[in-house]
Formats: structure tokens, sequence, C-alpha cells
């Protein structure tokens, strides 16, 4: 594995995917996922990672309300004044789902990663926005209110290094196998994907990026409210290893899911099927898609 043990520490641990309820009140959300963190932690997770929009209703009119200026530090950031306090005093390393952030006059679907210090070690705005038209089935466009986000996330955490996308960024699988050139062990999606897609392309979508790419992939979602009349979500939170296989996953109601990553298994799977090296880059490439894409 590439450069592994010269910055990270843990080869061997346990992720903790908490699968959040989320309401209304953003206090009690921020409180809420505070508990779920707390509870995953003491189960011995040394990464925890939370769903899409864990703070705000999963909605174009609350992105605006809920949202928060993450660059312009604590005092106007609760959920990642939270999220760092935890982490620092927990001396875990968090995956924060997303929030809706505010910057200027814009608004981004945003994923902090906070390290064992409370440090924001990166911040992924969600680069390909959910416009979706099923008639009769679900319409959303995120585009509404969203700007979608320049760039790829890639960063080195005591846990490996984590590619970061935001549901629908998890169709698009040239951003995994750029995650997977740059050395990810990991890719982490939250996402709250819909009851029309999730029980079709959730977990594909999942075992697809982790068997192309031959590592581990964490998705968190929120948990399904069928009673508040908004968004619908599909729930089943989830981690792949690098062969394909569902290691740990849930039903669609609240729970912690913690379960083991073991990066021997990216190296046994790539011994195994040494794709990278079989890979035929004289024939095809990126580069060649995207110029065909283009035509
Ligand atoms: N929040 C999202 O990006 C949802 C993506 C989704 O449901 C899909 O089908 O893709």
């Amino acid at each position: 594995m590439q450069n592994s043990k010269q910055f990270y520490s843990l080869l061997q641990f346990k992720i903790g995917l908490c699968q959040l309820s989320v309401t209304a009140d953003k206090e009690r959300n921020i409180a809420h996922a505070r508990l779920a963190i707390e509870e995953a932690a003491e189960k011995g997770a040394k990464l925890v990672v939370l769903p899409e929009i864990w703070n705000s209703p999963y909605a174009n009119e609350s992105f605006p309300v809920y949202a928060e200026d993450i660059d312009a530090g604590v005092d106007s950031s609760p959920s990642t004044a939270m999220l760092s306090e935890v982490a620092r005093s927990l001396k875990i390393t968090i995956v924060g789902g997303s929030i809706p952030e505010r910057c200027g006059d814009k608004l981004y679907n945003t994923c902090c990663v906070f390290d064992t210090d409370g440090k924001l070690k990166a911040k992924h705005r969600k680069i390909h926005l959910f416009d979706i038209n099923i008639p009769g089935k679900i319409t959303f466009e995120e585009s509404k209110t969203l700007t979608a986000g320049e760039t790829p996330t890639v960063v080195d955490t005591d846990v490996g290094r984590i590619g970061i996308g935001i549901c629908y960024d998890i169709r698009f699988q040239e951003l995994a196998m750029l995650y997977a050139a740059r050395g990810a062990h990991l890719l982490c999606y939250p996402g709250a994907f819909n009851m029309t897609t999730g029980p079709l392309h959730w977990e594909l979508l999942q075992r697809a990026r982790a068997v192309d790419n031959q590592l581990y992939v964490a998705t968190c979602s929120p948990a399904r409210d069928a009673e508040s009349g908004g968004y619908v979500a599909w729930g089943h939170s989830t981690l792949v290893g690098p062969f394909g296989e569902v290691l740990a996953t849930t039903e669609h109601d609240e729970a912690t899911i913690i379960a083991e990553v073991d990066y021997s298994q990216m190296e046994l799977r790539r011994t195994n099927l040494p794709l990278q090296k079989q890979r035929r880059g004289d024939l095809y490439s990126l580069v060649d898609v995207q110029r065909l894409n283009s035509q």
C-alpha cells in the first residue's frame, strides 16, 4: 500500500456509522449527534461518520435557514464547534457528515473532517448536486439553492487516507478512481438516498466503488422519517470491504453501526487481483473518456 505507515498509526480499527434521526430542532440535532458520537467512541470507534445534512431537514427551504458560516469560526458554527470539541475530547477522527454551509452569498452542502486534536483537517463541498426528476416518484433540485463544490478531497488522518464524497458524488466513478489513484484507503460518503433509487442503487454503488478500486467504502445516512412529510431517506448505512463484501449494514431506523476496518485486507485483495498493474492505460484513460463525452 502506498506510503501507508508514513502518515497514519492505525492499520486496524473500529469505525462507527451514526445513522441519526434528524428533526427541525437544530439544537436537539447537535446534542443528539454528540451523544451518538460519544456512544460510538465508548464502543471503541476511532473513526466516526455522520449522515448527510444531519443538523437540518433535507429541504431546499431549510438549507438557507440552517446554514452556518464554517470559515468564520466556532461562534458562527455551533455544529462544527461541537464536532471539533468532541473529536478533541475523545481523541477520535470524525467525518462530520454534512451541513448546509454559508459562504458569502452562496450555500454549499459541506462535510468537515476533524482530527484527534479537534483540528479541521478538510472541508468537502458536494461536487455533484442532486438534481433528479423521475416523474411520479421523485423530483429534487439541490441546485435551486446550493452551489457545487470545485475540489475533490483526500485527507490524511490517524485512520488512513480518506477520500470524501457526499451522496450523489458516489454516482461518479471517476471521483472514486481519482481518490484510489491518490492512495486513499477508505472512501466516506455521507448520503441520504431516496425511496426510489435507494433500493436499487445505494448498495450497488457502494460495492461497485469498493470492488473497482479495491478499498473500503463507508456510507452514513439519516434514519428514515416517513411521518414529517419531508424527504424520506432510504437509510441502510453500510461498510463495504475491498472485495466488494458488505461487512456491516442496518435497516432504516436510527442505529449506530460499529465495524472493523483492516487495511491488510486491501493488500491481500490487491495481491489476489492485481488490477492496478493489469490496467491497460495504453489503451484507455480517463482523459479519453472525458474527450469522448464532450464530443
Ligand atoms: N442527497 C442526494 O444526493 C441523494 C442522491 C440520490 O438519492 C441518488 O439517487 O443519487
